[in-house]
């Protein structure tokens, strides 16, 4: 087997997900040198212009137009240049070169999948993908390895943020589409040409790439019923806003089997749907994205979270870029545990929460300010009370809720309540967590 000490990894675009590849992989070399067990080392980054303006600033003795002479450097290339060609030919390059590839292009997989993926088994290359569908949300790992010992019987997601931004924007504001898509033009959703988005193009190829992983089928793009959301209008969203509905644009996957011969077919399909407000993907904003996966053993799934945007959208590839190196390191999938971080395991007195407690007290003037002279003595906030007392009782009951406090400054601050000559007893300290 081969001793790695580094791995030359070339970059192929440096756009809004290029750049942000680029940028974690130099911030965080060491790290994931560590991850790794070889150094992950950027060759290259392969651009149009090496002197365009960039949001993100790249060492400029990285940056190359010429990107075949840095494929043939590298063992791993990651294609973020986008569209069909040259990225097709970029790819087959690569795999044809010895080289394993990341890409987020689902443009490409979705029309020349089969012909890339053939490429890479010939030559055993790893070809991965995660970015490609649903940005950062992990997706395409769980259908092909954690799912693929079970039977995937259905896939309902939301897979495109700049139309789900577009409805929700119709939606909470009234807005008509022109107007909800200059607004997500604006802070730099949609493209600047947005046909592929709001034509359900984009939606497609990833409901064509789900539907392959899922069904262990080639499902091409062109066999997805598409239609966008050109067509909705402020009326359809206000109308179904008050029957309870709200409109998004849906990818739908599905194994169908003939009541009458028995015969198996799938469908993929892309359409603007209602759907239920009571439904988790009714509160589905912005432009996040989710994907429910209903498989016959495991029953439903959700995967919800940022499906788009340049940085998240990088950590899906470094995910994948990680797990190739891992392989080519150790010859298989890397050891189970990662653990060389060796980062220390706190204690649960460091960690800050909030908390509800609930106290018995005397009922008599002055408690209230004892208490709350306790609180402050330990340095925990009070931020709501609320006081009971039951009729004829002596005794009334206070449910206090924190701000953010330190565990340990709370189990002192219990300790001293349970002390006091005014507490009856601390009846209950329940943390309060998942707040806003
Ligand atoms: N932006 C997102 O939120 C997102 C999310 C998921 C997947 N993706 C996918 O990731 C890929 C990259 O997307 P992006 O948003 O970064 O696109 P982008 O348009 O911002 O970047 C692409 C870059 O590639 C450059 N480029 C074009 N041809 C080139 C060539 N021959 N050689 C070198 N550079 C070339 C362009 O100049 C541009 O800078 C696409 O396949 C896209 O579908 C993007
Ligand atoms: N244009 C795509 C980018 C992520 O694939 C979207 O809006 O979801
Ligand atoms: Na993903």
């Amino acid at each position: 087997m081969i001793e790695y000490r580094s791995i030359r990894v070339g970059l192929l675009g440096a756009g809004s997900v290029g750049s942000q590849v680029a940028r974690l992989l130099l911030e965080h070399a060491d790290e994931l040198e560590q991850r790794v067990g070889a150094r992950l080392e950027l060759v290259g980054i392969a651009v149009r212009d090496t002197s365009a303006k960039r949001d993100v600033e790249l060492p400029a003795e990285l940056l190359t137009t010429d990107a075949e002479s840095l494929i043939l450097g590298s063992d791993i290339v990651i294609e973020l240049v986008g569209g069909i060609e040259p990225a097709r030919s970029l790819v087959l390059q690569a795999i044809g070169s010895g080289a394993d590839v990341v890409t987020g292009n689902k443009a490409l997989l979705a029309s020349h999948g089969p012909e890339l993926f053939a490429a890479a088994e010939q030559v055993g290359a790893q070809l991965s993908y995660e970015a490609a569908v649903a940005g950062a949300i992990p997706i395409i790992r769980p259908l092909r390895e954690s799912l693929a010992g079970d039977r995937v019987d259905r896939i309902l997601g939301i897979v495109n943020g700049t139309t789900n931004f577009i409805l929700d924007r119709m939606d909470t504001t009234g807005a008509s589409l022109e107007d909800a898509l200059a607004t997500a033009t604006e802070l730099g959703y949609a493209e600047a040409d947005p046909t592929a988005d709001i034509g359900g193009y984009d939606a497609a190829q990833k409901a064509a790439i789900l539907a392959s992983l899922a069904f262990h089928t080639s499902v091409p793009v062109e066999a997805v019923h598409r239609e966008g959301i050109t067509e909705v209008s402020a009326d359809q969203v206000e109308s179904a806003r008050r029957a309870g509905y709200v409109v998004k644009l849906l990818a739908i996957c599905e194994r169908l089997t003939d009541p009458e011969t028995g015969d198996e077919g799938v469908s993929a399909r892309v359409y603007p749907a209602l759907v239920p407000r009571s439904h988790p993907l009714a509160a589905v904003h912005g432009a996040n994205n989710a994907v429910f996966v209903e498989a016959s053993a495991a029953g439903p799934l959700m995967f919800y979270g940022a499906g788009a945007g340049g940085v998240q959208t990088a950590s899906a590839v470094l995910g994948d870029l990680v797990a190739i190196a891992r392989r080519r390191v150790s010859g298989g999938p890397g050891t189970a545990e990662s653990t060389q971080a060796e980062v220390p395991v706190l204690e649960i007195g460091r960690i800050t929460t909030r908390y509800a407690i609930t106290l018995e007290v005397t009922d008599e003037p002055g408690v209230l300010e004892q208490i709350a002279r306790i609180f402050a003595l330990h340095g925990v906030s009070v931020e709501q009370l609320q006081q009971s007392v039951s009729e004829g009782s002596q005794r009334a009951t206070l449910v206090i809720g924190t701000h953010e406090a330190k565990e340990s400054a709370l189990a002192e601050t219990v300790a001293a309540l349970a002390q006091s000559p005014v507490v009856a007893s601390v009846a209950s300290v329940l943390r309060v967590e998942g707040a806003l």
